[in-house]
């Protein structure tokens, strides 16, 4: 269990922010400058609060009013950073290693074949950073923060400085480190997908306050929580399961209580959980059920909200068993449409827009 509740004031900005979370990936999501980074800082102990407390499973790591302040090395924190910042003159071996000497002798449970193993990173050991890729340097940072057998992983926009290409490679990654070694991670982004992909538990943060802590799937589909104005960004969280139907042209469909949603690629066994971010920006508007049409993945609902913003608008719609999803369009479509509270609606969406940067399949079965 993290819990962190502290107050810090720096120049203008006031940071105040409370969370909890038990298990897992713990999100810090939020626009830039909304002080995700100085609440990173002060969990690592880079950065002292004004007031408050971050305890790990019972354990002060800064409490003012009970007079606790542990130094950094006693936190027995990993960290993980946008640049990797291995050490030049090391080879990925001696990099590793070097991550495990700060294990004290009886802490050292992690095992360094298992890491290499987990990250695929055997084949680099002998290079210099210089002659790494991005993406391999990244593998090799989370490794020698895994190895120094840290009591809690902090990644602070690890995935930010790759291209999907590498991020795709490394999510998987993440994902089995978080599954494998049972490390608790507070994890900081403001990529949607990796939050949905990753995260057990979101902290959503802006202008230095908490605006939702939860699950991404609630974080992400209702339209009154919805993070910031800008349509490009808003997204819908579904969840649903691998059909029973067999995948077809390279699209797997997903049983979804609305209905059927196809993704590209290939997404584990019929009934396997999953995840899918729509961005409301793909979703088209129907009132009828459409035929004859090149989309496959049509969910019905019904208006739930409609909230409009100049020429545009967001409607929310709200889907069978608790579920919904954010459709951007355009004034006129909505008065074309004559949509209000309560009109029943058919979503599409292009599978096109949903591969695996979308969907996560084994987040739920994990849990
Ligand atoms: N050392 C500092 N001195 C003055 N202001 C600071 C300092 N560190 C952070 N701030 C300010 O605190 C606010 C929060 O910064 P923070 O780095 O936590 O944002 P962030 O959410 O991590 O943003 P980003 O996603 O861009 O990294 C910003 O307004 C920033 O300018």
């Amino acid at each position: 269990m993290i819990e962190v509740d502290v107050k810090r004031v720096i120049g203008s900005f006031s940071l105040d922010v409370a969370f909890k979370n038990a298990t897992g990936v713990t999100a810090l999501f939020g626009h830039s400058g909304s002080g995700k980074s100085v609440t990173l800082g002060i969990i690592a102990g880079l950065t002292q609060p004004d007031w408050g407390h971050v305890r790990l499973n019972g354990e002060a790591f800064v409490d003012t009013d009970a007079g606790v302040r542990l130094p950094v090395s006693r936190r027995r924190i990993g960290l993980v950073f946008q640049d990797a910042n291995l050490f030049p003159h090391m080879s990925v071996r001696q990099n590793l290693l070097y991550g495990r000497w700060f294990a004290p002798r009886d802490a050292r449970r992690i095992d360094f074949d298992a890491v290499v193993e987990t990250l695929g990173i055997g084949n680099l050991l002998s290079r210099p950073p210089a002659r790494l890729s991005g993406g391999e340097r990244q593998r090799v940072a989370i490794g020698r923060a895994l190895l120094s057998c840290p009591k809690l992983l902090l990644f602070d926009e690890p995935l930010a400085a790759l291209d999907m290409q590498r991020k795709l490679e490394i999510m998987p990654l993440i994902e089995r480190v978080r599954d494998e070694f049972r490390v608790p991670i507070v994890y900081v982004t403001h990529a949607v997908d990796e939050v949905v992909r990753l995260a057990h538990c979101v902290v959503i943060i802006e202008g230095g306050r908490v605006k939702f802590v939860g699950e991404p799937a609630t974080a992400f589909s209702r339209l009154a929580s919805a993070p910031g104005e800008d349509r490009f960004k808003l997204s819908s969280v579904l969840e649903a399961r691998v059909a029973t139907q067999p995948p077809s042209h390279g699209l797997t469909p997903l049983a979804h209580p609305g209905g059927l949603i196809w993704v590209a690629g290939q997404f584990g066994a019929p009934g396997a959980p999953a995840r899918v971010v729509v961005n409301a920006t793909d979703v088209i508007l129907s009132l009828a059920r459409p035929a004859e049409i090149s989309t496959r993945s049509v969910l019905a609902g019904k208006v739930a909200r409609i909230r409009q913003s100049g020429a545009l608008v967001t409607v929310e719609i709200e889907l069978p068993e608790n579920s919904s999803l954010l459709a951007a369009i355009t004034r006129g479509a909505m008065e074309d449409l004559s949509l209000q509270t309560g009109t029943h609606v058919y979503a599409l969406f292009k599978s096109a827009a949903l591969d695996d940067t979308a969907v996560s399949s084994d987040l739920i079965a994990a849990r």
